[in-house]
């Protein structure tokens, strides 16, 4: 085993990984351990695993990779495996699960920003404890520089369902393809999604977010060679005099599936949303919980909670 004998679990707004800490750089797990740990019948079960170790013991960074931890200021790095095994460049609900329980542990200060080395580049997270509607352990994420495809420029459709959606690609250090399916027209200016000004990139024939079937993996077109997360979002509400929107968003990941929250995917989501409607702040509900969401040009930050659920000890 390349895993150490001692394991957490932990989630963040129900998005669920085993994480572990290690300081030696001795417990880089395999593909194999990683769909171990992750199996929900065989094992613990996660959405993913996360290694927290110093970027030297990551063998797949390069030396520029962890040049910009060193420039960063991240002493420790999030090593982000889906379930399947594969890796990931970055998880947003990841960096708070890892960094609550950094914090727990005595590796990071609660009191001062964290700054944490991810395949993305270095984030900072600050703790702000219990924030309403938010939920406990409230951690504020900068995730940094995004980037935002052609509006619409992506086909999605999902098993069972007639109809397709426009897709947006959206650059989070992770690839993402949002798609805005609907609008709830009782609490929104925005009469109906056609209000929208740049509705004929995203005219949507699929049925509302609540009833899609994302058991099977939504099919993107044309197809990306990254393979991608798929978020599916409905517009709740929009005060464009505030700059504050709500929205509701489902979300099929790369490497494990639906999930019940996705930080990078609600980043993505917000972003694509902002250049649909020009609001910068989002409250959005997910099977998991409520996060928000705030945009600028240059960068895009995650509010929400993280959870240790408990310590487990592998036979
Ligand atoms: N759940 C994560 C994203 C995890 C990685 C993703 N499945 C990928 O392969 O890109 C998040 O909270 O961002």
């Amino acid at each position: 085993m390349t895993i150490p004998q001692h394991v957490t679990k932990a989630h963040a707004t129900g998005n669920d990984f085993v994480v572990y800490a290690d300081p030696t750089g001795e417990f880089e797990p395999t593909a194999d351990e990683v769909r171990f740990l992750c199996d929900r019948h065989r094992g613990i079960g996660g959405d993913g695993l996360i290694r927290l170790a110093h970027p030297r013991a990551v063998s797949d960074l390069d030396e520029a990779q962890r040049a910009a931890c060193e420039t960063g200021g991240a002493v420790w790095f999030m090593d982000y495996r889906n379930a399947d095994g594969s890796l990931a460049e970055m998880c947003g609900n990841g960096t708070r699960a890892i960094t609550l329980f950094a914090m727990d542990r005595g590796l990071a200060d609660s009191g001062e920003p964290f700054r944490l080395g991810t395949r993305a580049g270095v984030k900072t997270l600050d703790s702000l404890g219990d924030v309403e509607p938010y939920g406990r352990d409230v951690l504020h994420v900068d995730m940094g520089a995004w980037r935002i495809g052609e509006l619409g420029a992506y086909e999605v459709a999902v098993a069972g369902a007639s109809g397709s959606a426009r897709g947006t690609f959206v650059d989070m250090g992770n690839p993402h393809v949002v798609a805005v399916t609907g609008v709830d027209v009782g609490s929104c200016a925005i009469g109906a999604l056609a209000d929208l000004p740049r509705a004929d990139l995203l005219d949507s024939t699929l049925p509302d977010v609540d009833d899609l079937d994302l058991t099977v993996k939504p099919r993107v077109s044309p197809v990306l060679e990254s393979d991608q997360n798929v978020e599916f979002v409905r517009i709740d509400a929009v005060n464009a005099d505030a700059h504050e929107g709500k929205a509701t968003m489902r979300v099929h990941e790369r490497g494990c599936g639906e999930t019940l929250s996705c930080g990078t995917g609600l980043c993505a989501t917000a972003i694509t949303l902002r250049a649909l409607t020009g609001v910068d702040h989002w409250d959005i509900t997910v099977r998991g919980g409520i996060l928000r969401v705030d945009v600028t040009d240059a960068n895009v930050a995650l509010t929400g909670s993280a959870t240790l659920v408990g310590d487990i000890a592998l036979r």
